[in-house]
């Protein structure tokens, strides 16, 4: 089958509107994870505050997994813990008749501040999913034998919803060539290699990290930190700022274009200066949307690059392809 789900974008994130037993919750659709986990009733009410709370003793459809738990944290600190169960799932169109739903029994206080997202819906491949004693499948890989064609979409605007489509490459949705590069899922991620970048329109071989993950779930885009280093060298007034956590400038200031590399292919993805500050901290001064991923041996292309572009996820042939749009 073929589904749609359209995320209401908010700030750094896209949330779709996901059926849980018959319950509709907004999950933030995450491809650098892999776990499905949602706000639910046994959380505290001042955790669970405006956000929507599933409740599995209203579902017709659950079933418990005694004993099972899971435990997730994040680079930026954020995480969340609880135990497991299974239910009917529907995306759009696609449904997956006993999905692990991850009910949540303690969640950081970032995504109780964060009403907009219910929980997420992890992308990643499953070898990552936290689910104790046993990892269970994404949403994905359950439909993935029913759809059309082993793909989802992430089609992500800026201020505009961006949609994911599961089961089919819409090709109205984009122009030129799609750009595809096979993935190495060992790490749980959709990782391809990176090994050059390009400021101004001038190219580069990385020095350090060569490989890169495509991940809807975070907001930057985290690259080695000598590449950011070089392009914060092209941005007058820029300073690491430990206060505002990353690289911060005048908001006047002239950004240069910014390229990363997507496979081995030589395919450079740009993205214009003027879209590359993420927000702004105050007394005129910016907070960039490119940042140095802290020494880690991965980049983390995330929304600041992902939403210049269609991308296309191929769970068959395990490949990532974007193009214009
Ligand atoms: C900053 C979030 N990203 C990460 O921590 C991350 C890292 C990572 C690891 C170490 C240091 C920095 C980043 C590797 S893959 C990866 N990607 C993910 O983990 C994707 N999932 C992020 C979920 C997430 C974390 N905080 C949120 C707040 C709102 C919505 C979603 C989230």
């Amino acid at each position: 089958g073929e589904v749609s789900a359209t995320p209401e974008p908010n700030e750094s994130e896209y949330l779709s509107p996901v059926s849980i037993g018959g319950q509709t919750l907004n999950l933030d659709f995450d491809t650098g994870s892999a776990d499905l986990w949602v706000f639910s009733t046994s959380l505290s009410s001042s955790s669970i505050g405006q956000h929507a709370a599933f409740d599995p003793s209203k579902s017709s459809t659950w079933e418990d997994y005694p004993g099972a738990s899971w435990q997730i944290m994040y680079g930026d600190g954020s995480g969340a813990s609880g135990t497991v169960g299974f239910d009917v799932v529907e995306v759009g169109g696609a449904t997956a008749s006993r999905q692990a739903v991850e009910i949540a029994t303690k969640v950081s206080s970032s995504f109780v501040s964060d009403v907009n997202n219910d929980g997420l819906l992890g992308l990643g491949f499953s070898k990552i999913n936290t689910i104790e004693p046993q990892p269970q499948k994404t949403f994905f890989e359950s439909v993935l034998p029913k759809l059309d064609q082993p793909v989802f979409t992430a089609d992500l605007e800026d201020d505009a919803a961006g949609t994911y489509e599961f089961g089919r490459v819409d090709t109205t949705k984009y122009t030129g060539m799609l750009h595809v590069t096979p993935v190495d899922s060992s790490n749980g991620f959709w990782e391809f290699a990176s090994t050059a970048y390009s400021i101004g329109g001038t190219t580069y071989q990385n020095s350090g990290a060569s490989t890169a993950i495509a991940d809807t779930g975070t907001s930057l885009l985290l690259v080695d930190d000598n590449v950011a280093q070089a392009f914060y060298a092209q941005v007058q007034g820029s300073q690491l700022s430990r206060t505002a956590g990353g690289y911060v400038y005048p908001c006047s200031a002239q950004v240069p274009d910014f390229g990363v590399q997507i496979g081995s292919s030589g395919f450079i993805a740009t993205i214009p200066g003027s879209d590359i500050t993420f927000a702004e901290v105050g007394q005129g001064t910016c907070f960039g949307g490119v940042q140095g991923n802290g020494g880690g041996g991965i980049q983390i292309f995330g929304d600041v690059l992902l939403k210049q572009y269609f991308a296309v996820f191929n769970g068959g042939n395990e490949s990532f392809g974007i193009a214009a749009k």
